[in-house]
């Protein structure tokens, strides 16, 4: 990173699947600590940085669903994967040097805190990296929504998605070689064509408090740092 990065508070979302690495399911260490490199250049340079990593490696209630189990037990299990998922990173910063806390929107009360907004806003000023955890707390939503949720109450300047691949398509790139990506957008764009690469709720939450989404691929390594200098592909989503 070079020069002043272009944001200074921003809400960081990982894709919980690329954690898996390779293996396919649950945390590949080499993977945490490679975003856990970038994470901590970002915060060296004084940006604020909030991250939520999705639960995609360990179980999504919707599939456990779609396989004959109880949907709220399945969204319980993926909310408790996503806290297994930032005591990960906790650890990966802390030994960075990085002051890191976890705050859950799930009470784990002997493993990390308890989110309030008052206590995270506290540790964002003092200058942690801020990694939430549990989404919402609520079943049937997903960590899209619970980024934006706390990108709109920690007053973020955007939200960041790092996800699988590097921007929003006109279909989903994984299924139609034939689609072609947006550099830019507006989330009444992304919503009025159903795009699926983040939930509508979370872009509609984005929506309605002016928070600028920008989506690219975490597996390009340093795409985090680029993003945060205004370089690397993307595409950027805002209100106009
Ligand atoms: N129009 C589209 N443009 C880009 N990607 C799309 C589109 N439609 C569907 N996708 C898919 O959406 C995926 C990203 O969303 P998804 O919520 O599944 O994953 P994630 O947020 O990266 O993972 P996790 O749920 O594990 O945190 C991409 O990997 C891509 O295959
Ligand atoms: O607010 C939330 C956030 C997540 N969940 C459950 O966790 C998994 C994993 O999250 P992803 O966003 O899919 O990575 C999700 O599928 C839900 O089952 C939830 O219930 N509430």
């Amino acid at each position: 990173m070079t020069g002043r990065p272009l944001y200074e508070k921003v809400l960081l979302k990982l894709s919980g699947e690329v954690l898996a690495g390779d293996g396919g399911t649950g945390i590949d260490r080499a993977v945490v600590e490679r975003l856990s490199d970038e994470i901590a250049e970002a915060s060296r340079r004084g940006v604020k940085v909030g991250v939520v990593a999705g639960g995609g490696n360990f179980l999504r209630g919707a599939a456990f669903a779609g396989e004959g189990g109880d949907r709220v037990a399945g969204d319980q299990m993926g909310m408790l994967g996503t806290i297994m998922n930032a005591i990960a990173f906790r650890e990966a910063l802390t030994r960075r040097g990085i002051a890191a806390r976890v705050f859950s929107a799930v009470p784990v009360p002997t493993i990390c805190e308890t989110f309030t907004q008052r206590d995270a806003d506290r540790a964002f000023e003092a200058g942690e990296v801020l990694l939430f955890a549990g989404g919402t707390g609520n079943p049937f939503f997903t960590t899209d929504t619970g980024a934006a949720l706390r990108a709109a109450e920690m007053g973020c300047d955007a939200l960041f998605k790092g996800t699988q691949v590097d921007g929003i398509y006109s279909a989903d790139p994984k299924l139609d070689p034939d689609a072609v990506r947006f550099d830019r957008m507006t989330h009444e764009e992304v919503l009025a064509k159903g795009l699926e690469v983040m939930d509508a709720a979370a872009v509609s939450l984005a929506r309605d408090n002016g928070i600028p989404v920008i989506v690219f691929s975490i597996l390009q390594p340093g795409a985090i740092v680029a993003i945060l200098d205004g370089k690397g592909k993307s595409t950027i989503v805002t209100d106009t």
